[in-house]
């Protein structure tokens, strides 16, 4: 394999290793999920060859993996014409001890809940950066170059913030639920998630909106408590916590190997294959 640098390379490294692990000749449905790892999983599954893959219906959760499916000249299925999947493999934004993750950086974690619910296995892909102790534990980093300053007393800064838990919600009742999300369930800094090249709202393939709501180490310590408390509030469709689903999470290294976390048994067990 020729070498891809960086971030970029240890996303490809991650995708690979469990596309070779977990999408086996037998495999006929496939959930594929959205984000900048999965292209890299896509890649892999055309290397496995047509004759395999004319056999086999992948199911997409959302636009950007349906037109993956499509371009790639995979056949496209849907959910409620399978309702098993033999495997999904996503990304995510933040996988802990216990395969917790953190999902929905693209807004896309309602129908990857459901394609991930609907697998007999689901597997995680991610670059080294989102393999973490706890949920909420990964901060992101904006640059300085972003904020230049001339003012010699106030050099420029790294300026650090917590991306949060994504809650698709209905737009009808989104301030609602912001406010209970601020007032109730202790998120002061909970927003609705702006679109970039859009005047407004990011809306889903849903046609719904998302909120960012971060949450304190002692409130996000136990997720699936913290999930059902947000989903109970009404507004709410999915939130983008993913407690006891995954059973692998692959992450690519820097230095070339891979790390492996996987459920065996009760326990989740966590090894590593050396760079190649
Ligand atoms: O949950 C997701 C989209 O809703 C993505 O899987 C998650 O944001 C990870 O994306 P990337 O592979 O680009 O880091």
């Amino acid at each position: 394999m020729s070498q891809l640098p960086g971030i970029e390379g240890a996303k490809r490294l991650a995708a690979y290793t469990a596309v070779d692990k977990h999408i086996l000749p037998h495999h006929k449905i496939i959930g594929i999920g959205s984000g900048s790892t999965v292209p890299y999983v896509v890649e892999r599954i055309m290397q496995q060859g047509t004759e395999l893959n004319k056999a086999r219906i992948f199911i997409p959760t959302g636009f950007q993996s349906k037109e993956l499916i499509i371009e790639a000249g995979l056949n496209l299925g849907d959910v409620d014409q399978h309702l098993t999947i033999d495997v999904t493999i996503d990304g995510a934004d933040e996988v802990d001890a216990q395969l917790n993750c953190i999902k929905g950086g693209g807004a896309c974690h309602l129908r990857e809940k459901v394609i991930a619910e609907a697998a007999k296995t689901f597997i995680i892909v991610a670059d080294y950066r989102k393999n973490s102790e706890y949920l909420g534990k990964n901060v992101r980093s904006l640059s300085p170059d972003l904020f230049p300053t001339n003012n010699p007393f106030f050099p420029p800064l790294t300026i650090q913030f917590v991306h949060g838990v994504p809650i698709e919600v209905v737009p009808f009742a989104y301030a609602k639920v912001l406010q209970n999300l601020r007032s109730v369930l202790g998120s002061p800094n909970a927003s609705l998630r702006m679109a970039k090249a859009k005047a407004g709202p990011v809306v889903t393939d849903n046609a719904n909106f998302v909120i960012d709501a971060p949450f304190s180490r002692d409130l996000i310590k136990d997720p699936s408590s913290l999930l059902t408390k947000i989903k109970l509030l009404t507004g709410v469709v999915e939130v983008g916590l993913f407690c006891n689903i995954a059973q692998a999470a692959y992450f690519g290294n820097q230095d070339g190997s891979v790390t492996i976390k996987r459920v065996e048994g009760a326990k989740v067990i966590e090894e590593s294959i050396p760079a190649s």
